[in-house]
């Protein structure tokens, strides 16, 4: 990169180059790619692994970094050495619950109580399934009852405790027998070879390893890298962290390591920025970006946009769907390909009772595929597709998909918020399937889920030059404060953060809560009605910890202190 690096940029390289174990929070556009680039180059001869988040990515970053860098996927890295060996199982058909059931074994239903309904085969065969999918997400060596999934209707302790001694034998025995061996019958996915190489705990023969988006990263990833003899680098985005429903945690939390970041963003101006902001005081980041200011950037209602980014995919399909009826060319990211393929599979489903498409051969109507995708978690990949095609019907989606054109040749892209992450577009328009929430008797005073706070973050802050706001302006009555600055309490929530300013408030805050903890008459002290009676989960310290959050921001209330 002939830039040169902003500070926060030469202080991570040279936190790199010092040895230490990083975490570093970037921000939406802030060059996360160019800085590890830098990173990469300082270390030089020491042999790197780059895990991004995927293959697209990898693939381009092998392209751009030193060669002294080996970039790949967390399952690139399994696959040559277990996952290849898997390959005609990866391929296979999906299996019907009712066969799995015969599979591992489940002949009879189960009754947990007495006068309880009983849970047919199929159903447990099915959470078997999701009881293996989360194992596969965890850290764990072993089958255990936290890998259990909830279930609606099974919700006393007793009950739950029950289930997972029924199932948790049986989905050890299924990994075991069935799962592992190459002879095994049971569908084998991604994630499975992923996780018998994880549990191998391999070294990487790495000096360092770089995992990039780690907010997204499962337990089984971040384990892996936290398992590496190496120096560790963690860089993500925890205001980005949109993929929970996969097994993400917050792994960046817990990483050991020095805490920098990254808030100079390069992809847009100011006004996008402000715009970001105000998301991410919702979000609480200690982390507010700032707008490159050579680049000239707008925010106004409607656009005419280069992409539309949609909530939903069912908004994505309707987006496509008008844009096709008005003629225009349209992509839609990630493709249709595979949803054609199963809008054809359903229609022979429907008129013919069989298909041969790979996945739904083993099925002979197509309720039988609705009922899958609602009940067995290994179907939820199908299950969006699925509610497609009951909305809109199988032809009509053949139809106006095959009319998608490749990107480069669309006067418009559409995408889902989730695919367009990591991307960027001149022109976005945010669509108007993200929904403010409503109050209700029930519930007077509703929160933006945070989910969806994140998802409105990622969309905003695809735009370069101009951002059509209309589907999220709704955030203009969320935001009362001046978004631009961490609050005290987003300062607090960032403790585990090195910021300048977090470490300087938390420091002056700190001494002055011990100074009037030691000095100051019991009863008059203010901040005795915020002490935690709990001990100080910081340092354990309890009472009036000085460490307590809440004591703290008592403290800085009063004195004004650190106050918007
Ligand atoms: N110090 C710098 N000064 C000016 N421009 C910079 C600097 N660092 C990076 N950039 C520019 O910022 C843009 C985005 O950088 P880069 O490709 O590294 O980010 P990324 O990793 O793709 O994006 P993100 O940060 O969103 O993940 C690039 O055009 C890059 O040249």
């Amino acid at each position: 990169m002939s830039h040169t690096p902003t500070p926060e940029q030469a202080a991570i390289v040279d936190a790199a180059a010092a040895g230490d174990d990083l975490v570093v929070e970037a921000g939406a556009g802030t060059g996360k790619t160019s800085t590890l680039k830098l990173v990469a180059g300082r270390l030089g001869r020491q042999r790197g692994v780059y895990i991004a988040y995927n293959k697209a990515i990898a693939d381009d970053a092998q392209r751009s970094f030193p060669t002294s860098v080996l970039c790949k996927t967390a399952h690139g890295l399994a696959f040559g050495p277990v996952g290849r060996q898997y390959i005609s199982r990866i391929k296979g058909p999906r299996i019907p619950a009712q066969h799995a059931a015969q599979i591992m074994g489940i002949r009879e239903p189960v009754q947990l109580e007495k006068d309880r309904p009983s849970i047919a085969p199929q159903h447990l065969a099915r959470l078997v399934g999701e009881t293996l999918q989360r194992f596969c997400y965890s850290a764990e060596q072993q089958i255990e009852r936290r890998h259990v999934p909830l279930v609606n209707g099974i919700d006393t302790e007793p009950q739950r405790a029950e289930l997972a001694r029924y199932l948790v034998p049986i989905a050890q025995r299924a990994w075991d027998t069935e799962i592992v061996p190459f002879s095994g019958r049971l569908r084998f996915t991604h994630d499975m070879y992923l996780k018998i190489w994880a549990l191998s705990e391999p070294q990487l023969g790495a000096d360092y390893v770089l995992l990039d988006e780690a907010q997204d990263s499962n337990p089984c990833v971040a384990g892996l890298v936290t398992g590496q003899m190496a120096q560790r680098i963690w860089v993500g985005d925890r205001s980005q962290a949109i993929y929970g429903w996969r097994g993400a945690v917050d792994a960046m939390s817990k990483a050991p390591g020095t805490r920098l970041m990254l808030s100079q963003s390069f992809r847009f101006g100011p006004a996008i920025a402000d715009e970001a902001n105000k998301w991410l005081s919702i979000l609480r980041a200690p982390l507010r970006l700032r707008g490159f200011e050579r680049l000239a950037s707008e925010v106004c209602d409607q656009v005419a946009p280069d992409a539309v980014l949609c909530r939903s995919n069912a908004e994505a399909v309707r987006q496509v769907m008008s844009y096709r009826m008005a003629g225009a060319p349209v992509a839609l990211v990630g493709g249709g390909r595979d949803i054609i393929a199963l809008a054809e599979a359903a229609d022979e489903l429907r008129t013919m009772g069989a298909t041969q498409h790979a996945e739904l051969c083993m099925f002979q109507r197509w309720s039988e595929v609705q009922d899958y995708v609602e009940q067995d978690s290994a179907g939820s990949d199908l299950k969006v597709a699925v509610k497609l095609i009951d909305t809109y019907g199988a032809r009509q989606i053949v139809q106006v998909l095959r009319d998608l054109v490749p990107e480069d040749r669309a006067s418009v892209v559409v995408s889902t918020a989730h695919k367009a992450k990591g991307r960027e577009w001149d022109r976005v328009q945010i669509a108007d399937d993200f929904r403010e929430p409503v109050a209700t008797e029930d519930n007077p005073h509703p929160q933006i889920p945070r989910e969806d706070a994140m998802l409105a973050y990622v969309s905003v802050t695809r735009a370069q030059r101009v951002l059509g706001r209309e589907g999220l302006k709704w955030v203009d009555h969320w935001t009362p404060f001046n978004p631009a600055q961490p609050s005290v309490d987003e300062l607090l929530d960032a403790s585990s953060l090195g910021t300048p300013e977090a470490v300087a408030l938390r420091e002056a805050g700190r001494e002055a809560l011990s100074a009037e903890l030691t000095g100051m008459p019991e009863e008059q002290a203010d901040w005795d009605a915020t002490a935690s009676p709990a001990p100080c989960p910081r340092c354990g310290g309890s009472g009036k910890c000085p460490c307590d959050p809440a004591a703290l921001r008592r403290w800085l209330e009063l004195t004004g202190a650190g106050a918007r």
